[in-house]
This record gives structure tokens, C-alpha cells and sequence, in this order.
């Protein structure tokens, strides 16, 4: 299967948390961490996050250091990637953030539930693509990604998008940055939440690199292929 290369960036706390309980975004990067993740956004064709995410946290998903902006326009590419949002009943809200700052295509992933007049209301804003009945199937939002000539995917969360990733076998490397505050939660995110896996099922990665950075620590992380 023609897919894009694709890793995950996430940020969690050194008990294994993503945001608070009640899904408030928690800045458990630093400064080094952030130029990093903006690095990695630079370099990428697109940027995917999942629906939860963008109602949570309203990110932009813009590159932000213009040095790495003029960069990307010098090579011939729109200052910011492609920004993609997978979301099943097409909720994202017209006032979001993503619709307001940056430049560049947006896509939307929605599923066949999604109610036509919303579809309606964000094509104005965003490219479309419908893959799957109830919610996206993102085997077949991967292909169509890759025939528009997404090559390299960013994915920064949140949990249950990653799960729906990662357990599709559709994730080559994550990033994980593990920053120094406790979070602690039953109810709070992880970076890969869902249904899970069972004991037989897990899935491997590689350790590539360990580098002290800000008051943490960042993993890069490669899938072992049975
Ligand atoms: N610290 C960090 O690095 C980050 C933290 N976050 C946090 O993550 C939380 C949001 O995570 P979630 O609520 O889990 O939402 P999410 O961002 O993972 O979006 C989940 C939604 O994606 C949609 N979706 C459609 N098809 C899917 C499929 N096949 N598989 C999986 N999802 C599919 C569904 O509508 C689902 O509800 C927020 O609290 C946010 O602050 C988000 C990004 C980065
Ligand atoms: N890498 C990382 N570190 C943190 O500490 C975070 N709180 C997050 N959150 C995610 O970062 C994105 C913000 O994007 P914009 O600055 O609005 O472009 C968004 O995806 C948050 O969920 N990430």
C-alpha cells in the first residue's frame, strides 16, 4: 500500500499524560521542544490532527519561526503544510483557528454520517474527502493522501487518533517528549488511548535516540515490522 511516511509528535507528562482530566491543554514542552516539534512541522507536507484535538485545544498548526517559513517558500512550498483534520460527523467549528492563521490547503476527513449541511458549510473552507461509513477509515484516507502527494505526515494527537493509527499499522516513528510535571487523572488522555491492544496483539518499537532536552526528555522511536 502506497501510504505516506508517517510519525507522531506528542508531549506527555512524566506519568504518562497528555493534557488534565477534564481536557485542558497543559504546557509540558519547553522552548527547545516547541522549536523542535516547529522543525518537524517545517519539514513535513501536512499536519493531521483529530477532531478531539482541534475542539479541545483550537490549535493553527502553522510553522511559526519565519526563518522556517521563508525556508519552505524558498524550496518552492507554501509557507505552511497542508493542515488535515479527521473528523468522522464533520464537527469542526467555522471560527476555528486552523480556518484564521497560516496559509495553504486544509483537508477535512470526514466519514459518510457526516451531516451534508456541515459538509456543506466547511467546503467553503477546507477540501473534502470522505473515506468510510460511520467514522474515517484512515487505510483508505492514507491512500488518497499519498495520490495528492502527501509524502511525509506529521501527526500531533490527540489519543484516540493516534490509537486509530497506530493500530492500523499506518505509523512509522513517534516522538515522544516526557516533560517534568506530574498530571495524574484516571480520565486523562495518553498518547494512545482507544480501544487498546490485547496481550498476544502489541505492537513494537525501536528505540533511535534519547536526547535531554528542556526539563525532559525526548524519545524518537521506529516500528518494528513483524
Ligand atoms: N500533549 C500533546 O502532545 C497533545 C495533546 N493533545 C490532547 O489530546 C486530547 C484530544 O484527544 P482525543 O479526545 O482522543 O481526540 P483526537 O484528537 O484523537 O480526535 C479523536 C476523534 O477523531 C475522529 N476519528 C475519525 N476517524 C477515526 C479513526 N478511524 N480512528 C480514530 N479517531 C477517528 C473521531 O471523531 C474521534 O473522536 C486533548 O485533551 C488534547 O489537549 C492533543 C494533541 C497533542
Ligand atoms: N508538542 C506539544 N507540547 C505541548 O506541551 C503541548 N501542549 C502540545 N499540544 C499540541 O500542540 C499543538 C499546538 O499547535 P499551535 O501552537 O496552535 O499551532 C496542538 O496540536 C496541541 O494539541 N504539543
Amino acid at each position: 500500500m502506497q501510504r505516506p511516511f508517517t510519525f507522531i509528535n506528542c508531549a506527555m507528562s512524566l506519568d504518562g499524560k497528555i493534557s488534565t482530566k477534564q481536557r485542558h491543554q497543559v504546557k509540558i514542552s519547553g522552548h527547545d521542544d516547541f522549536m523542535r516539534m516547529d522543525s518537524l512541522r517545517s519539514g513535513s507536507d501536512a499536519i493531521m490532527v483529530g477532531i478531539g484535538t482541534v475542539l479541545a485545544d483550537d490549535p493553527s498548526l502553522t510553522v511559526k519561526s519565519k526563518i522556517l517559513r521563508d525556508e519552505r517558500v524558498e524550496k518552492g512550498f507554501e509557507e505552511t503544510p497542508v493542515r488535515i483534520i479527521v473528523d468522522s460527523l464533520a464537527r469542526t467549528p467555522l471560527t476555528s483557528d486552523i480556518f484564521k492563521k497560516g496559509q495553504g490547503q486544509i483537508i477535512i476527513a470526514t466519514s459518510r454520517s457526516a451531516p451534508s449541511f456541515r459538509v456543506q458549510a466547511l467546503q467553503e473552507k477546507a477540501t473534502i474527502i470522505t473515506a468510510g461509513e460511520k467514522k474515517v477509515d484512515l487505510q483508505k484516507l492514507a491512500l488518497k493522501l499519498h495520490d495528492m502527494g502527501i509524502k511525509r505526515l506529521m501527526v500531533e494527537g490527540g489519543a484516540t487518533l493516534n490509537w486509530g493509527l497506530i493500530s492500523k499499522d499506518l505509523v512509522d516513528e513517534i516522538y515522544t517528549f516526557i516533560g517534568n510535571m506530574v498530571i495524574g487523572g484516571t480520565g486523562a488522555p495518553t498518547p494512545v488511548d482507544g480501544a487498546g491492544f490485547n496481550q498476544d496483539e502489541l505492537k513494537s518499537f525501536r528505540l533511535e535516540s534519547a536526547e535531554i532536552m528542556d526539563a525532559g526528555i525526548v524519545l524518537r522511536w521506529s516500528a518494528e515490522r513483524k
